[in-house]
């Protein structure tokens, strides 16, 4: 699939203050500087459309794009990140369960992970709670272009185990990198398979 447009529509922390659930959507979460802004970058081919940092904690909104203006992206804020506040943490779990939860036209999560880092609690719980809830979810290895070939495969390989402690079976994994533009193909390609899946409500 071709992007052919690539817009920002708005930024929000309510979901009933969202655009209008008529079209198929896909968020991205993930721990705080895991690459989410970069990676929506990289796939619409616009350097600059969501803001990224080298500092954790950038993206603090619900952040909608509208890509060929058929189908929205979504940057959200991401979790984990050791200097935010108590309050501010409850505010993320807060806005960000609801829109997890609220958000009709909300297809697939893309949930990201630093393909250096083993499996990290936080990023556990946050697929089991979307496991809970019956929210399908593809997880993103990030960053592949910081890691030699076999020690990313080794990463791989353990991350897999320990998802098949809890797990029946695997999700989906696509593995990319912003800087070298991987994973952008099959990122475009699950878009594309899963856009007809949309009924509105
Ligand atoms: N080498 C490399 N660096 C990356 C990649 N993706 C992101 N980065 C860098 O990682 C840092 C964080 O990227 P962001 O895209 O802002 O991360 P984020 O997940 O949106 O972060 P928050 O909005 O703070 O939650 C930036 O310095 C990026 O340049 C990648 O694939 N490879
Ligand atoms: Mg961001």
């Amino acid at each position: 699939m071709q992007v052919k447009t690539a817009e920002f529509v708005m930024s929000n922390t309510r979901v009933d203050l969202c655009p209008e659930p008529t079209k198929p959507e896909y968020a991205f979460i993930g721990r705080s500087n895991v690459g989410k802004s970069s990676l929506i970058n990289m796939i619409t081919n616009h350097k600059n459309l969501a803001k990224t940092s080298g500092k954790p904690g950038k993206t603090q909104l619900i952040n909608h794009f509208i890509i060929n203006e058929e189908w929205y992206l979504v940057d959200l804020p991401g979790y984990g990140y050791a200097k935010a506040s108590k309050k501010s943490r409850a505010q993320w779990d807060q806005f960000i369960t609801r829109y997890m939860l609220e958000r009709e036209n909300l297809l697939y999560v893309f949930l990201l992970i630093d393909c250096r880092i083993p499996a990290q609690k936080i990023d556990l719980e946050f697929m089991e709670f979307l496991g809970t809830k019956g929210i399908p979810f593809i997880i993103v290895f990030t960053k592949m272009d910081k890691l030699s070939g076999s020690a990313f495969g080794k990463n791989i390989a353990a991350y897999k185990k320990t998802l098949l402690e809890t797990w029946d079976e695997l999700p989906i994994m696509v593995f990319s990198s912003a800087t070298a533009a991987k994973g952008r193909e099959e990122v475009l390609d699950i878009i594309e398979q899963t856009n007809t899946d949309f009924v509105e409500r």
